[in-house]
């Protein structure tokens, strides 16, 4: 999930030489070109979208400078249109902000605009083109994103992996119980939990590297976090190697991959030997994986590349996405305390004397649900969702999207768009309570799994890895501000990364109401 951006400011702050230098060569790279373009194309220009005046060279970025891509390109597109045109470098650009286009683009014109383009970013680090979350759509993409959303996301594999969230989520509760009446890091402690359910559900018992993979992924989340200078000049190879980018990924990726290897080889010998029925039930989605490489009637052959692919996807894309959620919700609540109460008092009523929350009565948490929903729309994980890319011209609202444009919908902007949402801007979990408004990607004005052939596969999965947490942390503590902060206080700042986590951490003081879980 690539937002973008940021590492070029990063480059601008650390090496102002090398990038002055940059700046030269592109500056006289881009001269020639103009020169050569000139000479050779024809005069009739498309009718492309509106947007901002643009610079040589440079196109829009500058523009982009100084606060949240999500924010300015609102801001921007506030001015020139829901559909507006930008050039990001070499690369031409479109930026969705309605309802109405994004439903044009991510429905009417699905099929066209189904690619993802190709970023350095995901080509390293994701085996080129063998994953879900930036392979190209065409017969190997539909097989990879089958098996995802039939054979490892779908609702009885999730519904298989309740006893791990259940022991996971306990132990946080657990965890905290020592420290009660002195803050604790939650973002820490809810970020460690959504990666070590997805580790577990992904790769079975714990595993010795477990810990260091995570890391590692962490580490690709933050240099994700921004567009490279590469992503924007595809043509100058050179800039892969001068700026660093490329080394870096690549030791990231052998690193990773080495992991992973192990993962997939332990499990191929475990499974050569004949497995007790409690060992069959308990089969983790390397186990799912490696029996349909064998067994599967597959279109093509599903190779362990691409089962180590589909397995970084699904880590990558399902913890940080997740806890980013439950600090959101815990912050949004943090700020209005009736609706911390309304929701506090729901799940205890729920779940009355019975010591402790279980995914059992999450269905009846009909408020908490809400409160969620709401979090995704003021907070969507990746408010830019993932970029797509136009594989033919097509017309959109009137307008040219030229073949190979980047389309860039702004599910931030959308899910305040005053058209759809009084009073957009304030957390009211109200609103979703009677209203039919769904993230499954038909409601085109709430989006935050995004719409269409690219809709995120994880929803099911994410939902309780949400869901769950939330309540046990309602249901067993009343939550305080550290250090007398006030609740207007709290700074909800966001942070730019692939995932628009807070820029502070969530620090708390858990004040026991209900005692710790003993068993
Ligand atoms: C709060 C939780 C989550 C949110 C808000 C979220 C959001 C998104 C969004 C916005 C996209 C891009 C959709 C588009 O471009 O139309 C996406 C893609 C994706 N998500 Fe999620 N996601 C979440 C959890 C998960 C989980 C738990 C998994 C896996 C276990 C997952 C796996 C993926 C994958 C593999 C893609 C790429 C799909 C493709 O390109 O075809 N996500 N997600």
């Amino acid at each position: 999930m690539v937002d973008c951006y940021s590492p070029l400011i990063l480059m601008e702050f650390q090496f102002p030489s090398i990038s002055i230098l940059l700046a030269f060569l592109l500056f006289l790279f881009a001269l020639i070109r103009i020169g050569v373009k000139r000479s050779t194309t024809n005069k009739s220009t498309p009718k492309l979208p509106p947007g901002p005046w643009q610079l040589p060279l440079i196109g829009n970025m500058h523009q982009l400078l100084g606060s949240l891509t999500h924010h300015v390109l609102r801001d921007l597109s506030n001015k020139y249109g829901p559909l507006m045109h930008l050039r990001l470098g070499e690369v031409s650009t479109v930026i969705v902000s309605s309802p109405e286009i994004a439903k044009e683009v991510m429905k009417t014109h699905d099929i066209i605009f189904a690619n993802r383009p190709y970023l350095l970013f995901s080509r390293i680090l994701s085996y080129d083109s063998t994953n879900i979350g930036f392979s190209p759509y065409g017969d190997y993409w539909r097989q990879l994103r089958k098996i995802c959303t039939v054979e490892l996301l779908n609702s009885n594999r999730v519904q298989g992996f309740r006893s791990i969230r259940e022991e996971e989520v306990l132990h946080l509760i657990r965890s905290i119980s020592p420290d009660w009446r002195s803050p604790i890091n939650l973002s820490k402690k809810i970020f460690s939990l959504t990666y070590g359910i997805t580790a577990r559900a992904a790769f079975g018992k714990k595993n010795t590297d477990q810990e260091a993979f995570v890391s590692l992924v962490e580490e690709v989340v933050k240099l994700a976090g921004g567009f490279s200078l590469c992503d924007m000049y595809p043509s100058f190879k050179f800039l892969q190697l001068i700026s660093g980018m490329r080394p870096r990924l690549e030791k990231l990726h052998k690193r990773i991959d080495e992991i992973l290897e192990n993962i997939v080889n332990d499990h191929k010998e475990k499974n050569m030997t004949t497995k007790t029925g409690e060992e069959a039930a308990e089969e983790d989605l390397v186990d799912v994986l490696l029996k349909f490489q064998k067994h599967g009637d597959l279109q093509v052959p599903l190779t362990d590349r691409n089962i180590k692919a589909v397995l970084f996807d699904i880590l990558s894309a399902g913890s940080d996405t997740s806890s980013t959620a439950v600090a959101w919700a815990m912050s949004e609540m943090l700020k209005s305390p009736q609706v911390m109460k309304r929701a506090q008092t729901e799940v205890r009523k729920v779940f009355g004397g019975r010591g402790n929350v279980d995914e059992g009565g999450l269905h009846e948490l009909k408020y908490l649900q809400a409160v969620i929903k709401e979090t995704l729309r003021l907070h969507p994980s990746a408010p830019l969702l993932l970029p797509r890319e136009c594989s033919e011209q097509c017309e959109v609202n009137g307008y040219e999207i030229p073949v190979q444009t980047r389309v860039i919908v702004n599910a931030w902007a959308i899910g305040r768009d005053p058209r759809y949402w009084s009073e957009g801007e304030k957390f009211n979990p109200e609103r979703f309570l009677d209203s039919a408004v769904d993230y499954k990607g038909t409601d085109f004005e709430y989006i935050p799994f995004g719409a269409g052939r690219r809709i995120c596969p994880g929803i099911l999965f994410a939902l309780p890895n949400i869901e769950l947490p939330l309540a046990q942390l309602l249901y067993h503590f009343a939550w305080e501000l550290p250090n007398g902060l006030k609740q207007e206080e709290l700074d909800m700042t966001e942070t730019f990364g692939i995932t628009v986590r807070r820029k502070q951490e969530l620090c708390l003081i858990p004040v026991r109401y209900h005692p710790s879980p003993t068993k």
